[in-house]
């Protein structure tokens, strides 16, 4: 039973988990099963990352310490009303579902449980994660250790107040679909003006990792750091006045909202 990984639902996220912990070798697949309800899903997963699965929540359990809640908001509900009078007492649950509250879960299991809740995002496969973390106070220190221990397996950690989780969704958990779209735009823009298509996207998105980068160790002000690419009376100012004008940050900001508001809204 020790350092027994489960994951019910073995989607996107599940998957992304799952190739970024397997990479940084922190558990054997051996030691890793996945519980879904989709057979050629659990086949495909079985065959790439050689983890044990079964359709089988009870099954799961039986063989995890650690438990990952990988479905969908509502369908916690029905996971929890299936496994609470089996789950072992010395088991921690780890939601990852946007807007479940702790004290949600906590009332969904009717007993005293070891939750710790997470907002992770998808980088988590390429070790680029960022997880957000808050847990109940049934988590001895040494617990909540071994769970972060898990997540920096494959990214950046932050200990945040539950309160904060619905923003921590609309920042980081939600913010790479953005960053998609903000990519292929660009390549669009590109391809537009006459660029072949099998270029634009690693030139958009290496000047998107780089950016990033540049945020991440400068230390600089992500404003300081747009300056430094606009020469006066340039090339770059002039797409800059072009966001500007069509409400770019605005658009940001509001999405960014919009996605906190939801989040919320699933409690
Ligand atoms: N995707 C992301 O970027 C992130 C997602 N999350 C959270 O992760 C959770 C999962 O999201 P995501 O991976 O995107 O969703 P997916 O729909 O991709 O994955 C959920 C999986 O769970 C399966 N499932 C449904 N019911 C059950 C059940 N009763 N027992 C076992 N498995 C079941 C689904 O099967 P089927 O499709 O057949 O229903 C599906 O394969 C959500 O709560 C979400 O809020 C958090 C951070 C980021
Ligand atoms: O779209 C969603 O609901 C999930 C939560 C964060 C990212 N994806």
């Amino acid at each position: 039973m020790k350092n027994t990984l489960g994951f019910i639902g073995g989607g996107n996220m599940g998957k992304a988990m799952i190739g970024g912990i397997l990479e940084s070798k922190i558990f054997a697949p051996e030691n890793i099963m996945v519980s879904d309800l989709n057979t050629d899903l659990l086949n495909t997963i079985e065959e790439n990352y050689g983890v044990k699965t079964t359709k089988d929540n009870n099954v799961l359990i039986k063989h995890s310490q650690i438990i990952v809640l990988a479905v969908k908001p509502h369908i916690c509900d029905i996971v929890i009303k299936e496994i609470k009078d089996k789950i072992k007492e010395d088991a921690i649950i780890v939601s990852i579902a946007a807007g479940k509250s702790i004290e949600q879960i906590e009332e969904n299991f009717n007993k005293d449980v070891k939750i710790v809740r997470v907002m992770p995002n998808t980088p988590a496969l390429v070790g680029k994660g960022m997880s957000a973390i808050s847990s109940n106070n049934k988590v001895s220190e040494v617990e909540l250790e071994q769970i972060i221990n898990i997540f920096e397996s494959f990214g950046e950690v932050e200990l945040v107040d539950e309160k904060l989780m619905d923003v921590v969704t609309g920042t980081s958990g939600s913010s790479p679909a953005y960053v998609y779209m903000f990519i292929e735009a660009i390549a669009d823009g590109a391809v537009l003006e006459g660029m072949p298509r099998d270029k634009v996207y690693k030139m958009a998105a290496q000047a998107v990792l780089g950016a990033a980068q540049m945020v991440l160790t400068t230390g600089k002000h992500p404003g300081e750091l747009k300056d430094m690419v606009c020469s006066p009376g340039g090339t770059t100012i002039e797409a800059v006045k072009t966001l500007e004008d069509k409400g770019f940050r605005s658009a940001v900001m509001e999405a960014v909202r919009e996605c906190v508001k939801k989040s919320r809204e699933l409690s």
